[in-house]
């Protein structure tokens, strides 16, 4: 079973005007993972699609939507897919990438039967990013072996941190896609610290390997005028390309970063020092 949800973009001056409720149903997204379905999120940030994907015993397809307006879901797209749980098995026009968990697959545009199936006794959980697409680049799996590695922040700051960056440029060939996962360390509360802009791209954050009975606060908001949104494991939260994205937890965790726009610069960012943020 596929559902999908719409979100319409904001503007900054709209958004300080938001009640909590207005700005969960306005960025939060949840309930990404239910056995059996593809759940998708399609915002107008620069039409980038949010989904999780949760098999059971049989494989599930990624069908089109009615906003695409296509037969197949990537006749205009290309797609993200990295693996959170056990190991699962992604079948794309017949050819089967096996992920385990962690590891990143990239789908180019005109790609027409991808499937999605368990490969273990352990669940599988695909977390998945979509972009509109010009160009057919190859599929392209990204595994721990070939990940480029960032170690980042400062046990000082509480913000250590590894970053893994799968879908990038210097990695596969994307027309706009970027993708990646971030991992605290034990102990470590703070990502993205300090925190950036890039309005060349929006972005979303999926936050998994919460402590149970943790919980994440997620900033959000123009440098000087931000709000804040409480998220629970794996819920994920859009990014406006005006907006920091930044977030702190009761415990560690880790995150997968995605983004789409202008550019496919990873470093093109706007830095906010720390004690300028209001
Ligand atoms: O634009 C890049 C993204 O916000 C993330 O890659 C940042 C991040 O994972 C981190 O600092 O921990
Ligand atoms: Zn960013």
């Amino acid at each position: 079973m596929t559902n999908f949800n719409f979100r319409y973009a904001t503007n900054p001056t709209d958004f300080i005007k938001y009640s909590t409720d207005e700005l969960r149903n306005q960025f939060l997204i949840s309930d990404l993972f239910v056995s059996g379905e593809i759940n998708l999120t399609y915002s107008m940030y620069d039409r980038y699609i949010v989904g999780g994907i949760m098999p059971n015993a049989s494989a599930l397809a990624l069908e089109t939507i009615p906003y695409l307006k296509s037969e197949n879901f990537l006749d205009r797209r290309e797609l993200g897919i990295i693996n959170i749980g056990g190991k699962g098995v992604v079948t794309v026009d017949g050819t089967s990438y096996e992920l385990d968990k962690k590891e990143a697959l990239y789908v180019g545009k005109g790609k027409k039967e991808i499937t999605f199936s368990n490969a273990g006794s352990d669940q599988a959980l695909f977390y998945i990013n979509s972009a509109p697409a010009h160009k057919s680049f190859p599929t392209k799996k990204v595994g721990k072996d070939n990940a480029e590695i960032v170690q980042l922040g400062d046990e000082k700051y509480a913000n250590r941190r590894v970053l893994y960056k799968l879908i990038v440029n210097s990695i596969v060939e994307t027309c706009q896609l970027q993708m990646g996962l971030t991992e605290l360390k034990e102990g470590n509360v703070w990502n993205t610290m300090p925190a950036h802009t890039h309005e060349r791209r929006m972005e979303a954050y999926f936050y998994f390997g919460l402590e149970e009975e943790q919980t994440i606060c997620h900033f959000i908001g123009q440098p000087q005028n931000t709000r804040h949104i409480f998220l629970q494991n794996q819920q994920a939260v859009l990014s406006p390309e005006w907006s920091i994205h930044s977030g702190a937890g009761t415990s560690s965790y880790s995150f997968i970063w995605g983004m789409a726009g202008e550019n496919l610069d990873y470093s093109d960012m706007d830095v906010c020092p720390p004690n300028q943020l209001r």
